[in-house]
């Protein structure tokens, strides 16, 4: 399979988060590019790797950065591709200031934005994105959710087995 996600940070202190996102791809069998850039301290180099994108056959960016979060913004305004942004949480405050600059993109030019250091969810909205013409990826998706309820229902049942004190003890003892 061709790469189909870009997956781009602003520095290799986002690495461990942004890897979360890599390996959701991995799970789905999405391949995927990966860069360090940054749009304040290579512009020339950020704008020539996501003017270049759709001609490398991505059809999906993923872009995080922390603190004044320019990336995701700035890769938007030059690709037609959609642009699924994450605040990594660094600095002073801690991921406010990045989701705030990610999350508030000037009408014309949106950003999708997932929560401080929500590179997870980045990489299943960007298998979802390509779900929508990839019947494959659909039923994986299906069945990753399907997963998930059954998760959820085996908690419930343990529960209502040990009531909240056993609960509670059995999930301290790990
Ligand atoms: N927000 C940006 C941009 C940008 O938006 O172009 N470039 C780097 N950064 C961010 O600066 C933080 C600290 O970077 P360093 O750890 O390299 O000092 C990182 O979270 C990065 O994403």
């Amino acid at each position: 399979m061709a790469k189909l996600v870009g997956i781009i940070m602003g520095s290799d202190s986002d690495l461990p988060i942004m890897a979360e996102a890599a390996k959701v791809l991995d799970q789905f069998g999405v391949e995927y590019e990966v860069k360090i850039s940054s749009a304040h301290r290579a512009p020339e180099v950020t704008i020539e790797w996501a003017k270049g994108a759709v001609e490398r056959g991505l059809e999906v960016i993923i872009a995080g950065a922390g603190v004044a979060a320019h990336l995701p913004g700035v890769v938007a305004a030059v690709t037609p591709l959609p642009v699924i942004g994450v605040p990594i949480k660094a600095g002073a405050l801690n991921g406010i200031d990045a989701l705030y600059a990610i999350v508030q993109m000037p009408s014309g030019i949106p950003v999708a934005t997932v929560a401080i250091n929500g590179a997870k969810n980045a990489g299943l909205l960007a298998v979802q994105i390509l779900a929508s013409t990839r019947p494959e990826l659909q039923a994986k998706l299906v069945e990753y959710r399907r997963k998930l309820a059954e998760e959820v229902q085996a908690k419930a049942d343990k529960l209502q087995q040990l009531g909240i004190d056993g609960y509670l003890a059995q999930k301290q003892q790990g």
